[in-house]
């Protein structure tokens, strides 16, 4: 068959580069040719701080525009990015398997968050990511008005503009830049952002609408969404983004979550932060896996969720997010 999958992206490096490789995975598994399809996104153009501009889909909106057109067949998104509210018309038909869900520290002469010297100045944007910083050294300085892409960031360590950024392990590890983290901090007690590390492939619903360019393309890319999904992943994630729309918070809110599943159990840890780091809520839950199958992932997913909510929505997190 000669059709093409239209695989829809941001422009950036690491849009890009993500967007390859799951492009490439969709294309093998369906039995189908792709192509790279670049739209330019109002995060990719406003000089703004992100969390001003509202943070809820400013990466997305042109991209699942350009999909509704028809113009593109998939959109791949860094799921992170995608705010919680479903889109009418689109659905997440794929997560593939998660890199590495963790933050990680770039900083000067190889130093550990711990190692820096008091009055350090570190660079992220993220208020996830100052709270967090907060709680653990009030005493460094952060660098809030920080933007770029991931070279930029690394670079103003580089040239000492900065001792350190905070930066998400997976874009540094699909840029090929992990020579230059210092440390990667655990899950455990650096919980990140829900969805961190993990992308999501979305499609129109219903995708035999008159928008398709054949029944047998249809078939085809279905079959390959199904392959490249991975549903421990898809688990987790969604678990952690029922954290976020329970307690109604966005993507620039201090709120991480991180979600495993180790041992037949799945694991949820959420925590809320004041954004000065002066307060943390933190709600931990467990669900027994009676097998590894989706329905089984999902359900547990539900579950954790909605304890880890209503515990932190009765430990007063509506106050502090
Ligand atoms: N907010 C921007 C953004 N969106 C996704 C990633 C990294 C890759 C990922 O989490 O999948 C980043 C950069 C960062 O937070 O350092």
């Amino acid at each position: 068959m000669s059709a093409v999958i239209r695989v829809g992206t941001r422009g950036s490096a690491l849009a890009l580069a993500q967007c390859e490789q799951a492009a490439r995975e969709l294309g093998r598994a369906a039995g189908l040719e792709y192509e790279l399809v670049t739209v330019t996104t109002q995060g990719d153009t406003s000089k703004a701080n992100l969390a001003s501009l509202g943070g809820t889909g400013v990466f997305a909106t042109a991209l699942r525009e350009a999909l509704i057109a028809g113009d593109i067949d998939v959109v791949v998104h860094s799921l992170k990015d995608l705010p919680t509210a479903a889109y009418p018309g689109l659905v997440i038909a794929a997560t593939p398997k998660r890199a590495d869900a963790r933050d990680v520290l770039v900083a000067r002469d190889g130093l550990t968050l711990e190692a820096l010297p008091a009055g350090s100045r570190i660079g992220t944007g993220s208020p996830r990511r100052i709270a967090e910083l907060k709680a653990v050294r009030p005493d460094l300085e952060v660098v809030a008005d920080f933007r770029g892409n991931i070279d930029t960031r690394i670079g103003r360590v580089a040239s000492g503009d900065v001792d350190a950024v905070i930066l998400a392990a997976a874009g540094v590890d699909r840029l090929d830049r992990a020579e230059a983290v210092t440390e990667r901090f655990a899950l455990s007690d650096w919980p990140t952002a829900p969805g961190q590390g993990a992308l999501a492939i979305e499609v129109r619903e219903g995708e035999a609408s008159d928008l398709a360019r054949s029944a047998e393309f249809a078939r085809a890319l279905a079959k390959g969404l199904d392959k490249v999904n991975h549903s421990t992943t898809r688990a987790t994630v969604t678990a952690e983004r029922a954290v976020l729309a329970g307690l109604e918070a966005g993507c620039a809110a201090p709120v991480a979550t991180s979600a495993i599943v180790d041992d037949g159990m799945l694991f949820l840890t959420a925590s809320v932060y004041a954004t000065d780091g002066s307060t943390k809520l933190t709600a931990n839950h467990a669900a027994v896996l009676d097998s590894q199958s989706a329905a089984d992932l999902l359900a547990a997913a539900a579950e954790v969720s909605q304890r880890a909510v209503d515990e932190l929505l009765s430990l007063g997190a509506k106050e502090l997010a």
